[in-house]
């Protein structure tokens, strides 16, 4: 389905360099926000964990609520100076009502106003014998459900890092008419070579949309490095921007017309044979 609105969309991927001082944090982010705003961008993503450094034992003592926390407060306020939707990475959140916490996305308006909020629904686990372990579950808790925001642009299907691994809903926001897919992430020295790019490309090619990925910048004297390399990747499968390692932004226009005139080059939505592949939970391996 195409998207209906005619706004140009600038696109600014704020790959940062994160320390343990939280204020610290969110005053360069908002510096570089701001930065991109004035560059011309309306639409400028975070990186996961933007705010505290990565890792199972910082998320507790780094989490805070949605409603009072000064990460919120602070997001809103860049969003609005910098008059541009503000996809802000993610955080740890302290839910209140049940004391978890998860890894959420907090998306605003450009007049500060939160229009999404995306709760990490696949937790990183993993074991690379030799080379990488990650348990995020040891204290954080998987969320619920999938995130599309409306935006001047397009509706945008949001991801949290480790979602990128399942094509599925990257698939059906294609499907409900989102035209990007925006992971904030932080993959590593391990898995970023092989599958960071891989994965974008991917869900763009599968999917016939943009997507995009952004990652804090790579501090080898933290526990996590980073793999860093945000990318922003076209609805043709190719890379259309990319960086290094080290702090920095990247920007490009995500065409609406060209990205409808290569689904229509290549009709693969109306292709689609659902009478042969309905429902793939229900296949026994
Ligand atoms: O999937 C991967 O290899 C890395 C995922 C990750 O770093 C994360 O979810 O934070």
């Amino acid at each position: 389905m195409a998207s209906t609105t005619s706004t140009p969309c600038k696109l600014a991927l704020v790959q940062l360099a994160v320390t343990a001082d939280k204020e610290a944090n969110l005053a360069n982010a908002r510096t570089h926000v701001l930065q991109a705003a004035s560059n011309g961008a309306n639409l400028i993503v975070l990186p996961e964990c933007f705010n505290s450094p990565y890792g199972t034992n910082f998320f507790p003592e780094y989490a805070e609520t949605l409603k009072d926390g000064p990460s919120v407060k602070a997001l809103s306020s860049m969003a609005k100076d910098a008059n541009a939707f503000l996809i802000g990475g993610s955080i740890p959140e302290r839910d209140p009502t049940d004391n978890k916490i998860y890894n959420t996305c907090t998306v605003y308006n450009p007049k500060g106003e939160i229009i999404g909020t995306h709760r990490k629904v696949h937790l990183f686990d993993i074991d690379v014998p030799g080379k990488i372990r990650f348990q995020e579950s040891e204290t954080l808790t998987a969320g619920n459900q999938l995130t599309q925001v409306d935006t001047d642009f397009g509706k945008i299907g949001v991801g949290i890092c480790y979602d990128i691994r399942f094509p599925e809903p990257a698939m059906i926001a294609a499907r409900q008419g989102c035209f990007a897919m925006i992971y904030p992430g932080a993959f590593n020295m391990t898995t970023g070579p092989l599958h960071w790019e891989l994965l974008q490309r991917a869900r763009a090619v599968d999917n016939q949309m943009f997507v995009a990925a952004c990652s804090p910048a790579r501090d080898l004297t933290a526990g996590y490095h980073a793999w860093g390399h945000s990318t922003i990747v076209g609805p043709d499968g190719l890379v259309l921007q990319t960086t290094d390692e080290k702090q920095s932004i990247i920007y490009a226009e995500l065409d609406r017309t060209k990205m409808n005139e290569f689904r229509q080059s290549i009709p693969l939505t109306n292709q689609r044979r659902f009478d042969l592949y309905a429902d793939v939970s229900k296949v026994n391996p």
